[in-house]
């Protein structure tokens, strides 16, 4: 299907995945729109052009606006010599996104094409997600005029209220699994080995820091088991993301997957492949919960960064339930 991606007032910016709320209204005077929500469709060819279509060729693209008044854009990405499953959708990307930036609630949400069901269905986790207000910018249907609640896209929605209580914290909402890193109760932290790549030395206690903290919170309230996952770049950066499960399962974001959005998001990949520069990676998951990270984990980094040793710490929990 062809695609225009090229829009001029998109155009006029530097591709960021996160947008300041200064920047936000920078943007909305110099492009003359009347509100924030009328700058959000118009970043959308911008997203799409980062999208990273690598099987399909079908740039999707997202910009939500959050409580906090950042902008986070989301893009489709896609890996060569997978299962489709790992792909992740440019809503789940915007989602992710702002998760990973402390973003409390997501307002208003433009994105280039429908959502998918497995996307509407994602966007349940958030807490009075049917009020999420959505704009479609492309396709045949004529929803580029104006928002629609999310229950006019998913009415009689499946969601987390089915299965959880009302106090547990959804997606979003502050998170602290009650996980014990066992390395830190043997040794008092792991021997602080540098893994020296391209010249750099990067702590491998920084890695597993990051990927400990990324899975305290963890939105992971049906399987129980929290997990995060820390990538280091070849700046010597350290990237890293938290599980997300969706209530209907199949939707959850993986925590590779998430610390591959938060290394796409800081523009640390560069113009080539999605794990490009990636020199070291660590996942930190409870351990002897129902499900595993790891095996699914192991399988994506190969592909993305097959020279790149994944190592796993396992967490314990507190008290017998996350
Ligand atoms: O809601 C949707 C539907 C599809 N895609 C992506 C997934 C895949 O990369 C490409 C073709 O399905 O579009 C999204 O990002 N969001
Ligand atoms: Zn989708």
């Amino acid at each position: 299907m062809a695609q225009n991606l090229a829009k001029p007032t998109a155009e006029m910016h530097p591709l960021r995945f996160v947008i300041e709320r200064d920047e936000a209204d920078v943007m909305r005077r110099e492009m003359g729109l009347a509100a924030v929500t009328d700058l959000l469709p118009a970043l959308v060819p911008a997203a799409q052009r980062m999208a990273r279509p690598s099987i399909s060729g079908y740039h999707v693209g997202a910009c939500a606006l959050g409580a906090s008044g950042r902008i986070y854009l989301g893009v489709n990405v896609e890996f060569p010599g997978v299962p489709l499953h790992h792909t992740i959708h440019a809503e789940q990307f915007v989602v992710t996104n702002a998760a990973i930036h402390g973003e409390r609630a997501i307002c208003f949400l433009a994105v280039s094409d429908f959502p998918c069901g497995h996307c509407r269905q994602f966007l349940q986790e958030i807490r009075s997600a049917s009020q999420i207000q959505i704009l479609i910018t492309g396709g045949d249907f004529s929803a580029a005029d104006k928002y629609r609640p999310l229950y006019y896209f998913l009415p009689h929605p499946f969601g987390p209220s089915d299965l959880l209580n009302k106090d547990v914290p959804l997606l979003l909402e502050p998170h602290r699994n009650d996980l014990i890193d066992e390395e830190d109760e043997i040794g008092g932290g792991v021997e602080k080995r540098e893994i020296c790549v391209n010249g750099l030395g990067i702590m491998e206690e920084e890695l597993r820091a990051a990927a400990v903290k990324a899975a305290m919170a963890a939105h992971a309230p049906y399987s129980g088991c929290a997990s995060g996952f820390a990538l280091a770049g070849c700046d010597g950066k350290v990237y890293s993301g938290s599980y997300i499960e969706s209530a209907a399962y199949n939707p959850s974001v993986g925590p590779l997957q998430a610390a591959v959005v938060a290394y796409l998001a800081a523009g640390a990949s560069g113009g080539g492949g999605v794990g490009e520069g990636i020199v070291a990676a660590v996942l930190a998951e409870r351990e002897g919960a129902a499900v595993s990270q790891e095996a699914t984990a192991r399988t994506l980094l190969a592909a993305i960064a097959p020279k790149v040793r994944l190592s796993v710490y396992p967490l314990r929990s507190s008290a017998g339930t996350v």
